[in-house]
Parts: C-alpha cells; structure tokens; sequence
C-alpha cells in the first residue's frame, strides 16, 4: 500500500445540496488532514472543523471523519470531508486537497482499492453499482443481496468442492504408485456429478437475477397493421409510436422501457414484416428482424380479425428465440381474452390493444417468461459477466466428467479441473487479470 499514490473525488453528485462529501484515500491522507484541519481527527469519530486553505483562510465549515487502515472501505487511510454541497464550494475543498498531494480519482477507483485490499470480492464491488444504478425496487433489493454477498458465498462453496475433488485427482497424478483408494474413481465420479448439479442450479438463478439486472428485451413483431404499435402504446401506457390504419406506418425500431411487477422490460416495436419495394421500409423490415435476433422472447402479433391472415409466424424466424404468439383485436371477433392453451400444449394469448381485454394476462405470460413468477427468496443480482463464468465452468466441468468416464489419462482430467477452478474463480476475482478489473471498475462513478 505504501507505495500508492492518494486518491479523492468529490463523492456526491454534481448541483446543490445540504451536503457534499470529499472523500480522501491513501498514504498521505494524515498529512493531508494536518494541512488542511490542523490536526488528525480521533478516529472514526466526527470533528467538526474548519477547512483551511493554503492561507490559513477557511473555504468551508464541516464534518471530518478519519478511518486509519485498514479498518476503512479502501483498505487505506481513508478521510471524508462533509461540507456544505454547492458545486464552487466542493471544488475549492477538492482542489486544495490535490494541491495537499492527492490526486483525482478515477471512476471506481476507491472500490477498485477495496477489492485490491480484499476489502470487497468483485460480485460485492459490482453489487456496490449496482446498488446505485437500480431503476426498480426489485433490482436494488436483489443488488442489495449480492451486496451482503448472496452470489459470492454460493461460488466460494463451488470453489471449495471443486478444491476438493482436484486435490484427489492431483493426488492420484502425484503418487501413481502408492496404494490409492480403489474406490477414490468413483468418489470422484460422485463428486462431480454433485458439483455439475449445484453449478446448474446457481445458473439459473443467475440467469433470473441477469434478466432482473439487465431486463428482458422482448420485441414485438408481426404483419403490417396487426397492432404491433398499439400494443407497445398500451404496455408502456403513453403515445410512443404512432398508430395509423395505414399499413407500413413503423420503420423505424422504437423501444419504450417497461416495468412490469418490478421487473424491468425493453419494449421494441419494429415495422410489419411483408415484401415490401420501398426501400425505406425494407430497411425497417431487415432492422426488425435484426432485432428479433437477439431478442429474449418474441410477441408474434396476430390480427385476429384478419381472416385472410395467417395466424402462424413465418417460418424463417430464428428458432433459438423463444416466441409467443399474441391475438389482438379481439373486440372485433368472439374470441375470449386471455390464455389459450393448445393441444401441442404451446400457449397464445388472446388480446385487445384498444381495450385493454386480456393486457393482464399478457403481462403475467411476460413475468412468467423471464422465471419471475414468485422472488424465490435466494435471488440477486447477476450479470452477464457472471452467466460467461459459470457457463465456462459448466463446459470444462462437462469435459472433466467425460474424461472420467472415458477413464481417459488423469492429467486430462486434472487440466479440466484447474480451467473450472480459474473459470469459477473469475466471478469473486479470485482469479482476476487487470484487463477484467479495468473493464469492471470503470463503470463506476467517480467517488465511489
Ligand atoms: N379494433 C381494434 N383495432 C386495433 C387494435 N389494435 C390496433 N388496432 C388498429 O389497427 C390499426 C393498425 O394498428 P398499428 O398499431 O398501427 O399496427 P402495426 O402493427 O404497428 O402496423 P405497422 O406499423 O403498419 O406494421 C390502427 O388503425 C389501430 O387503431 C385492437 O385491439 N382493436
Ligand atoms: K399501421
Ligand atoms: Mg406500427
């Protein structure tokens, strides 16, 4: 740590407020505060003081906490400057502590600190942001889970069962001759067949908290004038596209953000898909289906007064994309809102955008869809950083539990292990590189 210059940042957001925090880390954070108090705050307890310029003169009158290390956030000397929250002010406060021999944090730098003095595994830091970031009570309780360190205790078990089951393979590497246990092969068999089980188990769950985390990207797709824009309108309650009888209106993507129960939704509306000669609504075909690539689950549109219509999507949809298929219009045919089960036991869904007839239901099939229906109470927040890992880890566990029953060579066995272990270790930086932390971190505010 000595050798680590001392960072600060103005910790709280730009305007005016009651209060503003300069938040100080580093080595030379006790000389700092004897420049600038005129003596070292008691520890951990709060000193009201005047903070002076270099003349002695004082740029603002506050709260000056001092938390010696280690026992701080960072890690480090950590000193929080609270003064009056106007934006001159803070600046005056922030330039004066650089002039003292700081200099300016980078954006997450103070949890990247953190994380560095194993103050914080980096699902923790993560949750920190994400903590910040969320738009839903949904994400902020989840984020608040993975705070307290939801995800990083159940990955840290996986660590230690896998530790478990390398060290009996490494064992039958390093003493070919001695007398092993003639039931040690199928100990290790049993042991990762567990292990396979609990990582899918922790995949879903965070697979839910990714999709809770990130929202679900659902697209609504269909024929020219099925309503595809009136449905968007009526999920995100307000005019966002425009709606006219003339078929072709939308070309353009247009997405509205939807909550639904806590659970955040990006909406898409996109042009009808026909053939079309304009070129300006080819483009808008070809964007649609773009978009339906990558989508999580497609709303199919059906206009269920069209008898001339072919109720069924085109069969040149991606098939990895899950799809829903959705009548609308029902207030114009005898058909009843809601669920429709079919005999292949699929599902539609019967609706009316100008009602309102069968939205709830659509809406339940949409929570439904992203595995949401009940908070099952050991979710958090996840993201896709989280889901690579642990798909790796499945991958390099499904070859290990191949190369035992091929009773293949154990060093292709102990390989496999070891890249689950770095895989699995990457999620709590357990196994970290600079490139992962500089990704990470960086998505950080400045001061945090
Ligand atoms: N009666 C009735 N009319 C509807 C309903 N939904 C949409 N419409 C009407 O159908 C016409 C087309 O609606 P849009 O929402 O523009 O359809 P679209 O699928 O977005 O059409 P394009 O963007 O042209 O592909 C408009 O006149 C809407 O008012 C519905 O549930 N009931
Ligand atoms: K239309
Ligand atoms: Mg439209």
């Amino acid at each position: 740590m000595s050798g680590r210059e001392t960072i600060a940042a103005v910790a709280t957001p730009p305007g005016v407020g009651a209060v503003g925090i300069v938040r100080v880390s580093g080595p030379a954070v006790p000389d700092i505060a004897l420049h600038l108090l005129g003596r070292l705050p008691a520890p951990r307890q709060a000193l009201l003081a005047d903070f002076r310029a270099d003349d002695a003169e004082s740029i603002d009158q506050g709260l000056a906490l001092y938390f010696p290390a280690p026992h701080s956030f960072t890690g480090e000397h950590v000193l929080e400057l609270q003064g009056h929250g106007g934006p001159v002010v803070l600046d005056r406060l922030l330039a004066r502590v650089l002039a003292l021999g700081a200099r300016a944090a980078r954006p997450g730098e103070f949890s990247e600190r953190a994380f560095l003095e194993g103050k914080l595994d980096l699902t923790r830091a993560e949750a920190i942001a994400d903590l910040i970031a969320s738009g839903t009570e949904q994400q902020a309780r989840l984020a608040a889970r993975s705070l307290s360190g939801a995800l990083a205790r159940q990955v840290d078990e996986l660590l230690e069962a896998l530790t478990r089951v390398r060290v009996l393979v490494e064992a039958s590497l390093d003493f070919p001759d001695e007398d092993l246990d003639p039931d040690l092969p199928s100990g290790i068999a049993a042991d990762l067949g567990r292990l396979r089980t609990d990582l899918d188990t922790l995949l879903i769950t965070a697979q839910r908290g990714e999709r809770l985390r990130d929202g679900l990207m659902v697209v609504l797709a269909g024929a020219p004038n099925a309503g595809k824009s009136s449905l968007l309108n009526a999920l995100a309650e307000t005019d966002r596209a425009i709606v006219t009888p003339v078929p072709g209106t939308t070309r353009d993507l247009l997405h509205a953000d939807v909550q639904i129960d806590g659970l955040p939704l990006r909406v898409f509306d996109t042009a009808g898909l026909r053939l079309s000669p304009d070129p300006v609504e080819q483009e808008g075909v070809r964007r649609a289906r773009e978009q339906i690539d990558r989508a999580d689950l497609v709303l199919w549109i059906v206009d269920d007064a069209d008898q001339a219509g072919d109720a069924a999507p085109p069969t040149d949809l991606p098939p990895q994309v899950p799809l829903l298929t959705i009548h609308n219009k029902i207030d114009l045919t005898a058909r009843a809102p809601g669920e429709h089960p079919r005999a292949d036991g699929t599902m539609q869904l019967a609706c009316s955008a100008t009602t309102g007839a069968g939205l709830d239901s659509l809406r339940r099939a949409l929570t439904r869809h992203a595995g949401l229906g009940t908070d099952a109470g050991g979710d958090f927040s996840a993201r896709r950083r989280h889901l690579d890992a642990l798909r790796r880890t499945r991958e390099h566990l499904a070859a290990a539990a191949q190369a035992q029953a091929d009773a293949a060579p154990p060093e292709l066995l102990a390989e496999d292990l070891r890249l689950a272990q770095d895989s699995l270790g990457e999620i709590t930086g357990a196994v970290s590189s600079d490139d992962l932390l500089g990704r990470i971190f960086s998505e950080f505010c400045i001061g945090k």
